[in-house]
């Protein structure tokens, strides 16, 4: 069993933030609701328990409460700025509006040597108190402290910038520890989880490894386990996981839908049938896939299209196993924590993510997510641990719907055929430049209309490719990538010259928000 941080969230856009930057130090820990019961909180039996920030004030939404249990069990809390402020009216301090908002960097002085800050500073000032560079978000403050609190840190517009009762552990920050940009953020996280709350470095992926194999031999037993194996990470990682676990009770299910990208087919059997003797199955739906999407042209039409497919082939395999009993999933946190959010029915759909999530009755297999807890880059980790080369293990993603996606309008083989080169010459160039992996994702996306060109003395009249690259960490938001022209110019001849009814490329400069990744 590892020791572990409760993340207890109140609707700040940077709570997983705050689990990352616990996870960094080797510490295990789950991010839940805010309203989570009292015997939720006792029975997760945390070391510490850290509390959000959020949009909200405590004197308006005053529904907005950490369990009483947060401040009963005897461990450390810190709380982040509505955390802070939810402590200090929880515990009998006040809480007013401040008037103005502090958004942004501010400079603090720590104060009152407290264990939180003690040794961490960015300068000092002349008396020698230790200057700390801070991020923060508020339009609120902590007016009088809680009986047993004393200042830890202030500034001019917020006197009491963080607090602490030492004797209960309770710390509070109205800045932002988990962003970046608090300098020493990373220091002051560090210090809470291994210092104050006591929790060892018990969490890395080499040690993971052997007990994740445990946990799912524990759950299968003798079963045999369905995968759908896409060539992305994430199932590969759960693919080369599954094979360790259970050997021969693990049968991958690979659908080439006719949207996948450049020689996919021919690197997974390579990888994981020849080189790591896994059972896959080789299912060719490319007729069934492309039969469905003819004449559609909406996106989200195509998308649903594609998800319900995907289900009928997993079904019809399953049925062919006699002794099939769970179908594995590369599901990961990120995916856990945000359809935790979207069931709230506050957040827009702004496209329906295949997943093979809404699975039919009749399918009676249970679900298996060996890697629920994990972060993208924690996959990756465990990729690694488990043998997996490199180049597989730090792809770009590629989305479910694949191609088909990246086909504006009606999807036609011809079309496929034509953005699958022209993909694989951009992926090429990328990398023969170092270019690939300091972008997060990259592809190309065919556009269905035709411009004028001239090539040698002809008239060409063809399709244009545009090309996509982006930077981002969480994928939530991205930047375009400011590749060098040269490269572009190179991607863009090759293209040109090698795939014939492509005469034109473009570049796409738009950011996410306000447009997405994808183009559909
Ligand atoms: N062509 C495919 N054949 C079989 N299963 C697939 C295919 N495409 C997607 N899937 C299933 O759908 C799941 C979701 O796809 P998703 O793209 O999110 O993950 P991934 O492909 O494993 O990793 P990555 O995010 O790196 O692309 C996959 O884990 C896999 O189980
Ligand atoms: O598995 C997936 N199934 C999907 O239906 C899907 N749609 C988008 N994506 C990927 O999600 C990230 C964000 O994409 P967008 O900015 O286009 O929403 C990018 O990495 C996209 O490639 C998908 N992945
Ligand atoms: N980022 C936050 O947690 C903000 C908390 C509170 N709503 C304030 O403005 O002070
Ligand atoms: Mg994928």
């Amino acid at each position: 069993m590892h020791k572990k941080i409760l993340i207890l969230d109140f609707g700040s856009q940077v709570t997983q933030l705050i689990a990352r930057r616990v996870r960094e130090q080797q510490v295990y820990c789950e991010i839940h609701p805010y309203d989570v019961s009292d015997d939720f909180v006792r029975n997760f039996a945390p070391e510490g328990i850290i509390l959000s920030g959020g949009p909200n004030s405590v004197y308006e939404a005053t529904e907005w409460k950490a369990p009483t249990a947060v401040f009963e069990i005897g461990v450390p809390v810190l709380g982040i700025c509505y955390g802070m402020q939810t402590m200090a009216s929880q515990l009998g301090g006040k809480v007013e509006s401040s008037g103005k908002r502090e958004f942004g960097y501010a400079e603090i002085r720590a104060r009152g040597h407290s264990a939180l800050f003690r040794n961490i500073q960015d300068r000092s000032n002349d008396e020698g108190h230790g200057l700390l560079d801070v991020w923060m978000s508020h339009g609120d403050k902590v007016t009088e402290l809680p009986t047993g609190f004393k200042v830890i840190a202030s500034n001019e517009s917020t006197p009491i910038a963080a607090m602490a009762d030492e004797t209960r552990k309770f710390y509070a920050v109205q800045f932002h520890p988990e962003v970046t940009h608090t300098i020493k953020g990373k220091e002051m996280i560090a210090r809470f989880v291994h210092e104050i709350c006591g929790c060892q470095n018990d969490w890395n992926m080499p040690d993971y490894v052997a007990e994740a194999i445990e946990k799912v031999r524990a759950q299968v037993g003798s079963d045999e386990v369905i995968l759908g194996l896409s060539g992305g990470v994430d199932s590969s990682v759960v693919a080369a996981l599954l094979h360790k676990a259970i050997g021969d009770q693990l049968t991958c299910v690979f659908v080439d839908n006719g949207l996948l990208r450049l020689n996919e087919g021919e690197m997974v059997m390579q990888m994981f049938a020849r080189n790591l003797g896994v059972k896959v199955i080789h299912v060719d739906a490319t007729e069934q896939f492309m039969g469905h999407l003819a004449g559609v042209t909406d996106p989200e039409a195509k998308r649903k299209i594609i998800g319900r497919e995907f289900v009928e082939v997993f079904q019809a395999e399953a049925a062919k196993l006699p002794n099939a009993k769970w179908l594995a999933q590369g599901t990961i946190y990120p995916d856990v924590i945000e359809s935790a959010g979207a069931k709230t029915g506050k957040a827009h759909a702004i496209k329906s993510h295949h997943n093979v999530g809404g699975l039919p009755e009749t399918l009676n297999l249970k679900l298996l997510e060996p890697l629920r807890e994990l972060f993208k880059d924690e996959v990756r980790e465990l990729g690694v641990a488990l043998g997996l080369p490199h180049e597989m293990v730090y792809r770009h993603p590629f989305p479910g719907p694949g191609l088909g996606v990246r086909i504006l309008g009606e999807v036609k083989k011809d079309f496929a055929d034509l953005l699958r080169r022209a993909d694989a010459i951009f992926i090429d160039e990328l990398r023969a430049a170092d270019w690939y992996d300091k972008t997060s994702q990259a592809f190309a996306v065919f556009l269905p209309v035709k411009s004028v060109g001239v090539m040698g003395d002809g008239r060409t009249y063809e399709y244009v490719v545009a090309l996509r690259a982006v930077q981002t960490a969480d994928f939530m938001t991205a930047h375009w990538a400011e590749l060098p022209h040269s490269l572009l110019g190179k991607v863009s001849n090759r293209i040109i010259n090698e795939v014939r009814g492509i005469n034109r490329v473009v570049y796409d400069i738009s950011g996410k928000p306000p447009a997405t990744i994808e183009w559909e």
